[in-house]
């Protein structure tokens, strides 16, 4: 089953042409990077996705788990039901950093449970349950009475995740999600984000400035160059060659030389029992 399917998206900002008529299919269960230099595109093909921007009106279509998300410049009326089914983690980690980090967690609860309950942070045992089990998932079972505000970026990325899992979403869009962190942290995120995606069977969406992390963590990558695709197939078949033709001087900020270019198995992850997958 087809998780995104997008026909023919354009989107300008002023006289910028911020995406320019993108079509392409993501299936159930895929893992995809978005890469692109500074200006690319990324941002704005995941925020459309979810339904945070509405693309230029004409033929444009996205459909999300096969329901319509937005058509022809206008949010679909089942868009606030569809995006429960979407987690996005944003490069600026958004959580709440005056609540804890369990309660951060626990508001991935909030579409689907009465208002009243969210607003007052009324959460059951088995809900309080559910999003320590999430936080032991990623690694960070010790940090759930924290203030979010006190985590490292890694460690609120990881947070952000297990909100998603809380979330119970099937497709996962994660924007520059370790842009922010140092390599070590980078890595931990990209291994959970696979470990998710291979576990769980979320389909993950994940924007990154280095290829590396895409050819390592993402058997599919698309390309965005001046907000149209230059590239769509097998990581492993986006060489540095290949990206130096496509984006000439920009490439630079896409190649790391110092980062590993095998594809790396991402670790198993256990299910429910829920020992810490990510130390
Ligand atoms: N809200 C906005 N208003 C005006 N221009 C915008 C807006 N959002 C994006 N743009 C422009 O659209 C283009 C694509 O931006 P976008 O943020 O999607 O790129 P990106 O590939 O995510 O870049 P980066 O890697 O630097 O985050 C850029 O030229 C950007 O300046």
């Amino acid at each position: 089953m087809t998780a995104i399917s997008i026909r023919n998206l354009s989107k300008s900002f002023g006289k910028k042409r911020a995406l320019d008529n993108i079509s392409l299919d993501i299936q159930r269960g895929e893992m995809v990077a978005l890469i692109g230099a500074s200006g690319s595109g990324k941002s704005t093909l995941i925020r459309h996705i979810c339904g945070l921007e509405i693309g230029l009106a004409g033929e444009s279509t996205i459909d999300v788990l096969g329901s319509p998300m937005q058509g022809g410049g206008r949010l679909s009326a089942k868009a606030r039901e569809i995006r429960r089914n979407i987690g996005v983690v944003f490069q600026q980690f958004n959580l709440v950093g005056r609540l804890s980090v369990l309660s951060n967690v626990l508001l991935g609860n909030l579409g689907r449970i009465p208002a009243w309950r969210g607003t007052l942070g009324l959460f059951t045992s088995k809900e309080k349950l559910a999003a320590r089990e999430a936080l032991a998932r990623v690694g960070i079972p010790e940090v759930a009475w924290q203030r979010a505000s006190t985590l490292s970026g890694g460690q609120q990325q990881r947070a952000a995740i297990a909100r998603t899992l809380v979330q119970r979403s099937n497709i996962l869009l994660a924007d520059e999600p370790i842009a922010s962190l140092d390599p070590s942290s980078a890595r931990r995120i990209m291994e959970i984000l696979a470990a998710v995606n291979r576990d769980e069977q979320i389909t993950c969406v994940v924007s990154l400035h280095q290829v590396e992390y895409a050819r390592r963590y993402c058997p599919r990558t698309i390309a965005l160059r001046d907000g149209r695709i230059v590239f769509d197939g097998p990581s492993s078949e986006l060489t540095n060659q290949m990206l130096v033709e496509l984006y000439g001087a920009s490439s630079e900020e896409l190649i790391l030389p110092d980062t590993p270019s095998q594809p790396a198995k991402p670790k198993r992850v256990t299910k429910p029992g829920r020992v810490p997958a990510f130390a």
